[in-house]
């Protein structure tokens, strides 16, 4: 036999070795369902050959899934993604059940990463488990509230004043189309290094279309599930053992290195120096001393998340006893401030770039927004504040309105960690298994909203949020586990959009692509190849 025949024949082995194994993945999960009398969608093949041929995105394959779903009829059904049997939750009461009611049985998630690779990851907050989640939850949750964050609205207006002014040098007085995603990511980056870091990222002080080293590591440390990224954390939660065994590190080790580095440095010379800046870091060292309360009843809030549902919510007590017991150690600092990469700048990011789509789409809804963004500034003399930032209602609606058509994170998932069995059925949601709470679907489904592909802020009016069910709109989660960055991602969109509005106007450019082609990242994002061509103008 030549060399050119067995290499052919053990590929072909190898191929029909993985699609035997997924086809049997299926098989075995079809059983397990069975066996609860659940409904099972299966892995959706066709639907994966699609998104491994290119020809559908993760986002579009995560809507689709959802119709299959609601085509069902039921309250629940069975999925796999060839790792795991996941059950896919559509009913919102059933939600409401798992992220607060029922939240002991649902306290954990789904690992990414194994025991040897991507360390950094492993200890941060969205990934840790049991007692060590609840400690490290209640170490952050002061460093999270309205108090603190308000100091921090100076980085924020700064980072805003430096962003416009690169715009405006970009596309001249008289405008022109431009790329804002590079912007967007120069000030989220901004914005994370000075706050989590402690330092300036310099991502305004480069060369058009260059990159600054933070903004350069920065952008590697953020999730991209392109297939092979996919199939290698899809192999680490298979076997993590033979995947430890063989080196698999599913996202990028340099920029992880990079950024222990970097906050190593800030914190030894924070502490050589006895230096203090309102910012994250800060917060987190001085959690560390014992030196925040946690007391107050809005940190208990982000600790529990529990503004967002009041109902039956006891977790207060267990999250409170957890931070007297737990050490907040330097690893958990410097996983924490790499968190804010990894959770704040691609979510935040996202939802910039599409609240920019959909001005420059509806002039009407982005006049009546710069008429508010002026007389606000005109009452403060012409700045900006916390306060004033949050007392624009319109700004608010229209900003839920981007959150609800274009959901940064696609769904959320829970690890169930204690038998659950699902009220008025026999099935038991065994320990171990996973359940998928889906986001865009909801948002985007004329059971909630109507003529849902209309792009309508007045949909926020308090009025018509009140007829909603709660759990129509989960863009940050919700429950004890819900999004910790919240208050915090709301101020800093809040303070750049106010300062764009007010200094340029937007709109569709020769480049804009309509509709949207979304890319492969972790969070719903434009293709990276595309970015976001918009028409640039400044208004003075
Ligand atoms: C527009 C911006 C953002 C969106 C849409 C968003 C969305 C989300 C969602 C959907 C979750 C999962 C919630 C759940 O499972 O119930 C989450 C978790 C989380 N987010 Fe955000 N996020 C944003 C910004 C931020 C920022 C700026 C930070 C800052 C650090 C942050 C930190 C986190 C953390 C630490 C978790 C995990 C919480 C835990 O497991 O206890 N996020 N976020």
């Amino acid at each position: 036999m030549g060399l050119i025949t067995l290499i052919v024949s053990l590929v072909i082995l190898a191929i029909t070795s993985v699609i035997s194994y997924f086809v049997y993945i299926s098989w075995k999960y079809r059983k397990f369902f069975e066996k609860q009398n659940v409904q099972y969608l299966g892995a959706g093949f066709p639907r994966l050959a699609r998104f491994f041929t290119g020809k559908i995105t993760l986002p579009d394959g995560e809507f689709l899934l959802y119709e299959d779903a609601k085509a069902t009829g039921k309250p629940f059904v069975g999925i796999t993604d060839l790792s795991a049997p996941i059950y896919f939750i559509m009913d919102l009461d059933l939600q409401r059940s798992i992220y607060v009611k029922d939240f002991d049985h649902f306290a954990d998630r789904r690992q990414f990463t194994t025991e040897k690779s991507d360390i950094l990851m492993r200890t941060m907050l969205i990934s840790l488990e049991g007692e060590k989640w609840r400690g490290i939850r209640a170490k952050l949750s002061p460093t999270f509230t309205t108090g603190k964050i308000r100091k921090m609205f100076n980085i924020f207006d700064t980072s805003s004043h430096k962003m416009c002014d690169y715009i405006r040098k970009r596309v001249g007085s008289a405008g022109g189309d431009f790329d804002i995603v590079e912007a967007y990511s120069k000030y989220a980056m901004d914005v994370v290094a000075n706050c989590a870091f402690g330092i300036d990222s310099m991502s305004f002080d480069t060369e058009p279309g260059a990159l600054s080293t933070f903004e350069d590591m920065g952008n590697r440390i953020t999730f991209k599930f392109d297939p092979i990224i996919f199939m290698k954390v899809i192999f680490a939660q298979i076997a993590p053992k033979l995947s430890d065994f063989l080196g698999v590190k599913p996202f990028d080790q340099e920029s992880q290195k990079y950024f222990l580095k970097v906050i190593g440095d800030v914190m030894k010379q924070r502490r050589e120096t006895g230096e203090r800046r309102d910012d994250f870091l800060q917060l987190m060292l001085d959690a560390q001393k014992g030196l925040l309360k946690s007391e107050d009843k809005e940190i208990l809030e982000v600790m529990t998340g529990s503004q967002s549902d009041s109902t039956g919510n006891s977790n207060n007590a267990f999250v409170s006893e957890a931070n007297k017991k737990l050490k907040f150690e330097d690893i958990d600092i410097v996983s924490n401030a790499v968190l804010f990469l990894l959770a704040g700048f691609d979510t935040l990011q996202s939802l910039l770039i599409f609240a920019a789509y959909s001005l420059a789409l509806h002039q009407d809804i982005q006049e009546k927004l710069l008429k508010e963004i002026n007389s606000a500034l005109e009452a403060n003399g012409g700045k900006l504040t916390y306060d004033s930032v949050h007392g624009m209602n319109y700004l608010d609606m229209f900003i839920n309105e981007t959150l609800r058509y274009y959901p940064p994170a696609t769904r959320t998932e829970r690890r169930c960690t204690k038998d659950y069995i699902i009220p008025g059925t026999n099935t038991v949601i065994e320990k171990g298994t996973l359940v998928a709470l889906p986001i865009i679907g909801i948002h985007r489904d004329e059971r909630y909203y109507d003529n849902p592909e209309k792009f309508d802020p007045e949909r926020f009016l308090p009025e018509n949020k009140a007829q909603r069910h709660p759990y129509s709109f989960t863009p940050f989660g919700h429950g004890p586990r819900n999004c910790i960055g919240m208050r915090f991602a709301l101020t800093e969109v809040k303070t750049v959009l106010a300062n764009l509005v007010h200094n340029f106007k937007l709109e569709v450019g020769s480049y804009t692509e309509v509709p949207i082609k979304y890319g492969n990242s972790g969070n719903l994002k434009p293709k990276d190849e595309n970015g976001m061509w918009l028409h640039i103008t400044p208004r003075c």
